[in-house]
């Protein structure tokens, strides 16, 4: 069985306290924070982090999309990540980035937008607690998952055998019932949901399914 973690991206931000308790039978609260430059749009800072954390008891997976992550490791370890996440594509010495965030006693992720090489990420991936496959291009909750990253998946997976088999295999963007198979399917333990969990009226049955049909 998978493990779920909602995208707060897609929740109502009037309302967010509400919305992360209404999915509270979930693994992890996923927090995507954008720059406006590593992608074109602009979300949250730790301020929200801080919040998100005072609303929940679920660790908190929090996905950089930012250039120059180095800059804001502290200020999101002390607002209540519990997972860093940064990007292949926005780090110059990645595993130097990679210590940074396991020092301050929190675990560390890396991503790789859908065209990146997993070889990219093959030498540290015995570093990292998390590896994060995007199946969209980042930036925006409710677009198509695009199947060429399926592969990729598999790819990590025969990594992570060989050297760090309790590693996360996170996937993010356009993940529903369908998607969410195919992706554990090719060895995917941990599924990030925004818009497919909350247009749904009923949270945590959404959160349930996605769960059941990945027995
Ligand atoms: O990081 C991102 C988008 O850049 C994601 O976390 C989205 O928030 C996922 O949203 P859906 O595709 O599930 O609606």
């Amino acid at each position: 069985m998978a493990m779920i973690a909602p995208s707060i991206l897609s929740a109502d931000f009037k309302q967010l306290g509400n919305d992360i308790e209404a999915v509270s039978n979930a693994d992890y609260i996923h927090v995507d924070v954008m720059d406006g430059k590593f992608v074109p749009n602009i979300t949250i800072g730790p301020l929200i982090v801080d919040a998100a954390k005072r609303s929940t008891s679920l660790p908190l997976d929090v996905h950089l999309m930012i250039e120059d992550p180095d800059r804001y490791v502290g200020d999101f370890v002390k607002a209540g990540a519990d997972i860093i996440t940064v990007h292949v594509e926005a780090c110059t010495h990645l595993h130097r980035t990679i210590q940074l965030i396991k020092s301050h006693g929190v675990k560390a992720g890396v991503a790789l937008n859908p065209h990146t090489p997993v070889a990219m990420v093959q030498h540290v991936i015995e570093d990292v607690d998390l590896v994060l496959l995007m199946t969209v291009n980042p930036g925006f909750g409710g677009q198509s998952f695009i199947q060429a990253v399926l592969p990729k998946i598999a790819e990590v997976r025969k990594f992570a055998n060989e050297v760090n088999e309790e590693l996360l295999i996170e996937v993010d963007g356009g993940v529903n019932e369908e998607t969410a198979k195919q992706c554990v399917e090719h060895g995917a333990n941990l599924l990030v949901a925004g818009s497919h969990i909350y247009k749904q009226n009923d949270r945590k049955q959404a959160v349930e399914r996605l769960k059941s049909i990945t027995e």
